[in-house]
């Protein structure tokens, strides 16, 4: 059995006003292991990635049975030595490349703070390995780079900064958030590409949210599926897409468009809308959304969380 690298133990967070955010939330992700979560807008991804990387705003409440990371439980830990255990263990690629780099800094600073910081190597030690990061990264002027200014370079040059700026640690975990959201399809997809390369050479473990359901498939071992804040279904990625078992994944796969698809036709969608953020957490929060619903949904749910499929619905097979 592979070990675990990170074990997430019954996770909540909730905003100011009480109201839950992430509910419930357990996820485990072991070493080498590529992990995609996927759900609609507003279903908790982000919010689920920002918990484990102690990056909630001061108004939002963090709450969980354990958070262990590379061995230890971040929950037991002073605010300094977790950030420095996270950072240790964990590079993150955001969503939005813009806003990730210090305008008025330029690449070679930032990229190299949090080597230095964290007393990995000299300046010089830093620079070299800047370098090399950016070039593996597709950077094919790595020097001219790093004397530049984030605003001197292209959404798809950011995104790379980004990512060699993740992995200047030797991160054992990459933790990337709609990564390739800012940038135009073809630069999403050499993009896409270089971290799930980057995955297999490095045998970094990979957790990546994404709404691209096809390029999940193509590379992650297991898929965590969201809703309003819960995992609904967890699994092996050839079952999860070919038998899934939660009526929110089947909707969510049925909706992914087809290459041979009729461009003409309307794209797919579900029906309704994810429920208010106060609703009753004990029944099933896709109820009201889910062709297959019955009475019985409207009750107490009560589910086995030890399988290696996970499912939360009641309707489901072996729940
Ligand atoms: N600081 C905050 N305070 C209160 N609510 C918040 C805060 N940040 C996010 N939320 C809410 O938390 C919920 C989950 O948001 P989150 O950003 O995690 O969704 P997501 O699944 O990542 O969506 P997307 O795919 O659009 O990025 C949303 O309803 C959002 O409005």
């Amino acid at each position: 059995m592979i070990p675990s690298l990170l074990d997430v133990r019954h996770c909540f967070v909730t905003d100011a006003r009480g109201q839950a955010l992430i509910h419930d939330v357990s996820l485990s992700v072991r070493e080498s292991e590529c992990i995609g979560i996927i759900g609609e807008s507003g279903s908790g991804k982000t919010m689920t990635a920002r918990a484990l990387l102690g990056l909630l705003s001061e108004d939002l409440k963090l709450q969980a049975e354990a958070m262990i990371l590379g061995g230890q439980d971040l929950l037991t830990l002073s605010p300094k030595a977790r950030r420095q255990v996270i950072s240790s263990t964990i590079g993150f690629v955001p969503q939005n490349t813009v806003a990730y780099l210090h305008p008025l800094i330029r690449i070679r600073n930032q990229i190299t703070d949090g080597y230095l910081a964290q007393g990995l190597g000299t300046p010089k030690e830093a620079l070299v390995k800047a370098e090399q990061l950016l070039a593996s990264v597709g950077i094919q002027d790595p020097q001219r780079v790093l004397n530049n200014y984030p605003g001197e370079l292209s959404g798809g040059m950011r995104q790379r900064v980004n990512i060699a700026m993740a992995l200047m640690c030797d991160p054992q975990l990459i933790l990337a958030d709609e990564p390739t959201t800012a940038l135009d399809p073809i630069v999403q997809k050499q993009v896409t590409e270089l971290f799930f390369q980057l995955h297999q050479t490095r045998h970094v473990a990979l957790l990546m949210i994404s709404h691209n359901l096809n390029l999940l498939r193509k590379y992650c071992d297991r898929i965590v599926v969201m809703y309003a804040g819960q995992i609904v279904e967890a699994g092996p990625t050839a079952e999860v897409y070919d038998y899934p078992q939660h009526p929110y994944t089947q909707a969510l796969i049925s909706v992914i468009p087809q290459l041979d698809q009729d461009p003409n036709l309307p794209l797919a969608e579900i029906p309704g809308f994810v429920p208010e953020k106060d609703r009753d957490r004990t029944s099933c929060l896709f109820a009201d959304r889910c062709r297959l619903c019955t009475p019985e949904c409207r009750q107490p749910l009560t589910i086995q969380e030890e399988t290696a499929h996970f499912v939360r619905c009641r309707n489901a097979e072996g729940v």
